[in-house]
């Protein structure tokens, strides 16, 4: 009998990034409203300074710095009050020494001055005339043309997912729309004859499909574009010309079940059917996720994803969204949170291990408790915040041991 590979999780990542390296997503223009968590693919460019003029960031007096030299509550600068600044004009003012203007937070700077006095330091005593009652240091209290973004900036580059504060940057140099990756197109096809969707009835002996909805949910989270979700029987023809749809019109396809030895485990031999140049990675050295299958049909990377709902969602999490990163173009590194275990976890070597786990506060400690369960559990990934990954070549790990969990 065929064995499964023994490849490691990170020669199977860069296996894949390796065969799908010439599978490039197409740009589409959308609206900034619409852009959260879209991944830009162009670089931006700041077609203005932000901001394009001198501002007080503070309620004050707008003065030549220098006229606030040494100036105390007992000894204070008296200046002349020669104007007031509002919100949202054009200053044509001019301040010269001994004068000074009311400026509120935002303002445009007068030209001369070069710094604010905030109003608590200053005191009015009469119409025309304020006290100051504190120094301010040159460019204090301001914000200079250009300090936030520069005219010819690159802001972004090229990959980079858009967070909130990322579209108010966007709006404030004034772009409406910005140039994004479509989204990858993906087929979920959920194999099993035991399978029974919401909408019908649960028989003895029959389940309730979950990794149709966990997968969709997982691939709307990476904003891909879900082409069909559907449940399929273990049926050799039945998987293929469902398969044969789906790669008309996606980008990936994801196959959950019949990735393992049984006899109706058919979605390698379905893969390799169906197109070119067909599996290249069956079986991974992890756990959960052994029997996982990597292929390609055309230019369509197609998945075999085991059909125990822990192991479906790990390899997606773990070497899925890793493809899709790869296709945005996105480089970051996969955020952690450091924590203390606080049992000995074993593991076999020779396997990467990703062990579900939970965080708890103790004092200046993070606490990191492992989360048990079987692959076909999947409560045991809704109850637990994230996961630790043991190393291949690790036999385990020791209470009291600093480890990196990875969020869901
Ligand atoms: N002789 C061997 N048997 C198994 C091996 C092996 O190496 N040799 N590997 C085991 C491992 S590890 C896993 S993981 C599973 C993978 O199984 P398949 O990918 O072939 O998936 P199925 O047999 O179709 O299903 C497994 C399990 O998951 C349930 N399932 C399937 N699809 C869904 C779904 N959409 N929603 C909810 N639950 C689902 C299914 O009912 C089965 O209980 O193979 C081991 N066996
Ligand atoms: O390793 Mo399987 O992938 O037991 O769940």
């Amino acid at each position: 009998m065929e064995l499964l590979s023994t490849l490691s999780m990170k020669e199977a990542k860069e296996k894949v990034r390796g065969i799908f390296q010439d599978l490039f997503l197409k740009a589409e223009e959308v609206s900034i409203w619409e852009a959260i968590d879209r991944v830009l693919a162009v670089d931006v460019i700041s077609p203005i300074n932000v901001p394009e003029f001198h501002r007080s960031t503070v309620d004050g007096y707008a003065v030549l710095s220098k006229d606030t030299n040494g100036a105390s509550e007992s000894l204070p600068s008296f200046l002349d009050i020669v104007g007031e600044i509002e919100m949202g004009q054009e200053v044509n003012l001019e301040i010269k020494s001994g004068n000074t203007c009311y400026i509120p937070t935002g303002g445009m700077l007068p030209k001369g001055s070069d710094g604010v006095v905030m109003v608590e330091y200053t005191e009015l005593l009469e119409e025309k005339t304020v006290c100051i009652q504190r120094p301010v240091a040159p460019l204090e209290n301001t914000l200079q043309k250009g300090d936030d973004l520069q005219e010819g900036q690159v802001v972004f580059q090229k990959g980079h997912q858009l967070r909130s504060h990322d579209i108010g940057v966007l709006a404030g140099m004034g772009f409406a729309t910005v140039e994004v990756y479509q989204k990858p197109r993906i087929s979920i096809i959920s194999t099993g004859n035991e399978l029974v969707s919401l909408e019908e009835e649960l028989q003895m002996g029959k389940i309730r499909d979950m990794n149709t909805y966990s997968l969709s949910a997982a691939a709307l989270q990476d904003h891909a574009m879900i082409v069909r979700a559907i449940i399929v029987k273990d049926h050799f023809d039945d998987l293929k010309a469902m398969l044969e749809k789906s790669i008309e019109d996606s980008d990936i396809v994801l196959i959950s079940g019949g990735s393992s030895m049984g006899t109706k485990d058919i979605t390698k031999d379905v893969i390799n059917f169906v197109g070119e140049p067909g599996v290249f990675i069956h079986g991974i050295a992890v756990k959960p996720g052994k029997p996982t299958i990597v292929g390609k049909l055309g230019n369509v990377a197609v998945y075999g994803l085991p059909g125990q709902p822990v192991s479906a969602m790990v390899i997606y999490q773990v070497l899925v969204r890793d493809l899709i990163h790869s296709l945005y173009g996105i480089h970051k590194i996969q955020p952690y949170i450091l924590g203390e275990l606080t049992v000995n976890i074993s593991s076999n070597m020779g396997k990467e291990h990703y062990v579900m786990v939970n965080l708890t506060q103790e004092k200046n400690k993070t606490l990191v408790s492992p989360v048990y369960g079987k692959s076909g559990m999947l409560t045991m990934m809704a109850k637990s915040i994230g996961y630790i990954c043991i190393e291949q070549n690790q036999e385990g790990l020791e209470k009291g041991s600093n480890v990196k969990v990875y969020l869901f």
